[in-house]
Order: structure tokens, then C-alpha cells, then sequence
């Protein structure tokens, strides 16, 4: 049964596809991450919290692709369980053709370092280091060898190139999460998981950084997943997938704030007419 509580599909003339481009120019999967029936409870019994109930998600790669949801639908969970940070308690996480949920502590250590990148909200930047070297210490401290014509290109796309020398305390908040976005690309990770990028910026420094994520997508081929409250900051996505109760509720395309208010307008809908 399709429990899809709403669905705002292609406009019309649109020619967005829900997985992947036709033709990619390189031979990446087209779907970066699914998920299969994943399921996470916490605690037993009466305390019993089902955070997760049977997901089953695509997110496309060389797509931005935004989650919403309530407080408490389980955004947060699904990301951790998909980038490994979290056991599942049945179901599969998949990174391309990985299980991500069969993998032991050393695998997904790996996996993790080489093909994952993060952002959070608050930018853990280390404050001694320079702009520069934040980015590139990631890939140092795994023993590989930085891409210079990488590094100048996402310093271009991120507009970094004249506070590479700046310690983070030089840099503006909107400036030190472009430095954070560049770290967590340097490594051309399968997919960049982005939790409330934009949660610490105000809304111009907030726009910029949105900005530079669909670029990094657009003109860089990048993949990025990103949980967010913010209906301004999902319509910089190509989709937006819905949450609701710890299910998939809905999918948005080609979103606009117009429309994924509209959309979070009948998640509440369903929940107050469950609540009666
Ligand atoms: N470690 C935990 N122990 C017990 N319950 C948890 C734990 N982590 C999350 N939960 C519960 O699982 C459900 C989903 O939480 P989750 O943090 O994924 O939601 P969310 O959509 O990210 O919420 P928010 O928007 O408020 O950050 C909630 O009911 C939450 O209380």
C-alpha cells in the first residue's frame, strides 16, 4: 500500500527525474545512498521508541536532495544510520552498491574517512589551524596526497580564495561553514551529509552557503543529503523528501518555499487528524 501522505510531482515541462541524471559524465551509481526497510527502535517494552519504521528512501547522486520532517520524525536517524554512525535494528543503508548496515567498526571507519563527507551546524573548524589547512587535514591525516586543482576549484566555487590564510576566528560564520562544506568535498566523497547547515548563519550568510551547496552540486557533480527545518533552505534542493512519524510521507520536486510549506502543511494535517 502507498501510505504517501503527498506528493508534489514534476511541474509541468520539468524533466527532473526522481533518480539520477540520464547520463552522468562518469560511471557513478546513479542512486549514491538507499535505504530498505530500515528500522531503529530505542528502548523495550512500554518505552519502546520506533524512530525509524521501515524506510525505504533513494537519494540520487549529483542531486541535492533536502529531508524535512516534524521535531522528532526521525531526520536525524536516518542520516546517522545511513553515514554508519548508528546501528540499525533492521533494514539496510546502502552507500552505492555497500551495505553500510553489514559493515564492521573498521570497515566503516573507512568508509566513513574516504566516502563520506559531513557539515554539520555548528562547523568544527580547529581554531589554530588556517582556513587552508582545515580543508586539507582531513585528507593529510589519512596518509593520501592532496588534489591541488581540486582544492582551487572548490576554493573558487565556495569563494574562498582570499581567506585561505585566516584562522576561523578571522572568518565570519557564513565563511567558516564554506570552509567546512570544501573540507567535507575535498576527499570527492560519494555523498555529503549536511545536518541544519544552516542552523548558526543568519538568513543572508545562511542564502550564500545554500548558494554554494547547489553549486557544488550543479557545477562540481557533487551529491548532498541535508536535514533541515527550514522551507527557504529545502527549496535550494532538487527534492525534498518528507518524514513524518519515523516514515517517508512525501516527496516534493524542483521545490519551492510556497510548496514545502504547502507540504509540511499536510504532514500536520495527517498528524492532527491522527491525534483526534
Ligand atoms: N538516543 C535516543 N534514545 C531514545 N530515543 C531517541 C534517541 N535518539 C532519538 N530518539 C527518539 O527518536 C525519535 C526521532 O528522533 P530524531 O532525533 O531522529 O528526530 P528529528 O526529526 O531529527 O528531530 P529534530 O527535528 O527535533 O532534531 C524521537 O522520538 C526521539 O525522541
Amino acid at each position: 500500500m502507498d501510505t504517501t501522505v503527498y506528493r508534489q510531482l514534476d511541474p509541468p515541462g520539468s524533466d527532473a527525474p526522481t533518480t539520477g541524471r540520464t547520463t552522468r559524465p562518469d560511471d557513478r551509481p546513479a542512486t549514491a545512498v538507499r535505504a530498505r526497510g530500515l528500522t531503529k527502535t530505542y528502548g523495550t517494552g512500554e518505552a519502546e521508541v520506533r524512530a525509524l519504521d521501515g524506510i525505504d528512501v533513494d537519494f540520487a547522486t549529483g542531486r541535492l536532495t533536502a529531508i524535512m520532517g516534524p521535531s522528532g520524525s526521525g531526520k536525524s536517524t536516518l542520516m546517522h544510520l545511513l553515514a554508519g554512525l548508528d546501528d540499525a535494528t533492521s533494514g539496510a543503508a546502502y552507500l552505492g552498491e555497500t551495505e553500510v548496515t553489514g559493515l564492521g567498526d573498521t570497515a566503516l571507519t573507512h568508509l566513513r574517512r574516504e566516502r563520506v563527507g559531513f557539515v554539520f551546524q555548528a562547523f568544527n573548524l580547529l581554531p589554530m589551524f588556517t582556513a587552508e589547512a582545515n580543508i586539507t587535514l582531513p585528507v593529510e591525516i589519512a596518509g593520501g596526497s592532496v588534489d591541488r586543482a581540486w582544492l582551487a576549484t572548490l576554493v573558487d566555487t565556495l569563494g574562498l580564495g582570499a581567506r585561505l590564510d585566516h584562522r576561523p576566528s578571522e572568518l565570519s560564520g557564513g565563511q567558516q561553514q564554506r570552509v567546512a562544506i570544501a573540507r567535507a568535498l575535498i576527499a570527492k566523497p560519494d555523498v555529503v551529509f549536511a545536518d541544519e547547515p544552516t542552523g548558526n548563519l543568519d538568513s543572508r550568510a545562511g542564502a550564500q552557503v545554500l548558494g554554494f551547496l547547489r553549486r557544488s552540486v550543479k557545477e562540481l557533480g557533487r551529491t548532498i543529503v541535508m536535514v533541515t527545518h527550514d522551507p527557504a533552505a529545502a527549496s535550494y534542493a532538487d527534492r525534498v523528501v518528507l518524514l513524518a512519524d519515523g516514515r517517508i510521507a512525501g516527496e516534493i520536486l524542483d521545490p519551492t518555499p510556497a510548496t514545502v510549506l504547502a507540504g509540511l502543511d499536510a504532514l500536520r494535517t495527517i498528524e492532527d487528524g491522527d491525534s483526534r
